[in-house]
């Protein structure tokens, strides 16, 4: 029996995880957050002290960290070597060097790997949305159903303002067009709409309104 994948990707706070989540929940899916994958590698590459400026210390430690992720769209979550990593992951620290650890083939092989094992399991259970950089151009280039979203700059930013304290709209601001720019220029998998992706801008819609929306382009193309 195959199974319904469907392909988020999109720039930070564009609103992927919210979005897929619901998506996932509407139709019985598995869900999974991939960015949480490139944050966990990142948490453990700082944990164990290892340099991150240098590509090759990343590269040498990148199949040490093992990583397990519930795909439960009410539940998600990560843990490395045993370890509940869901709040540190969300911090500033790994919030900073996370574009630098996600910039190491090694790594991106690694983890690609990891996330087509994933998307396998699920499909016999009927399929799962998968949310990231990118998805629709390397990880899972079959998908049926592709969503590019985007927001502008400052949707984005105040987004993400409130869900963290200690922090300004124009801080956010700088700080994600910094990450954009470096995970957009990278060498291995930049964040690049599909060309068969469609493009959803959520600037003007609420979150249920972008969760219609992809739910509508679902029918039509799968
Ligand atoms: N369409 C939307 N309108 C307003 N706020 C949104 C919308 N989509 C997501 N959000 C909020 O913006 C923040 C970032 O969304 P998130 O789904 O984490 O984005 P991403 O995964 O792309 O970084 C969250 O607090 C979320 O609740
Ligand atoms: N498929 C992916 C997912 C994330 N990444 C990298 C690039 C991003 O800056 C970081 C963190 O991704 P995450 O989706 O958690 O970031 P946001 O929640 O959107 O701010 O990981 C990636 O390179 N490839």
């Amino acid at each position: 029996m195959s199974g319904l994948v469907v392909a988020m990707d999109g720039p930070s706070g564009s609103g992927k995880s919210s979005a897929s989540r619901g998506v996932a929940r509407a139709l019985g899916l598995r869900y999974l957050d991939t960015g949480a994958m490139y944050r966990a590698v990142t948490w453990w590459m700082l944990q164990r002290g290892v340099n991150l400026e240098d590509s090759a210390a990343v590269a040498a430690r990148s199949a040490e960290p093992v990583l397990v992720m519930s795909t439960d769209p009410d539940a998600p979550g990560v843990t490395v070597d045993g370890v509940d990593v869901n709040g540190p992951i969300r911090g500033p620290e790994v919030t900073g060097a996370v574009s630098a650890v996600s910039a190491v083939p090694e790594v991106r092989h690694r983890l690609v790997t990891l996330q087509r094992e994933i998307i396998a399991e699920s499909l016999p259970g009927g399929g799962i949305v998968v949310e990231g950089r990118d998805i629709g151009t390397v990880v899972a280039p079959d998908a049926p159903v592709k969503i590019y979203l985007t927001a502008d700059a400052e949707a984005r930013a105040l987004r993400r303002t409130a869900e963290l304290d200690g922090t300004t709209v124009e801080a956010q601001k700088s700080a994600m067009a910094r990450r954009d720019a470096l995970d957009s220029t990278r060498k291995a998998d930049p964040l690049a709409k599909a060309a068969d992706a469609v493009e959803l801008d959520t600037t003007p819609l609420d979150l249920d309104e972008v969760i219609a929306e992809v739910l509508r382009l679902v029918k039509e193309r799968a």
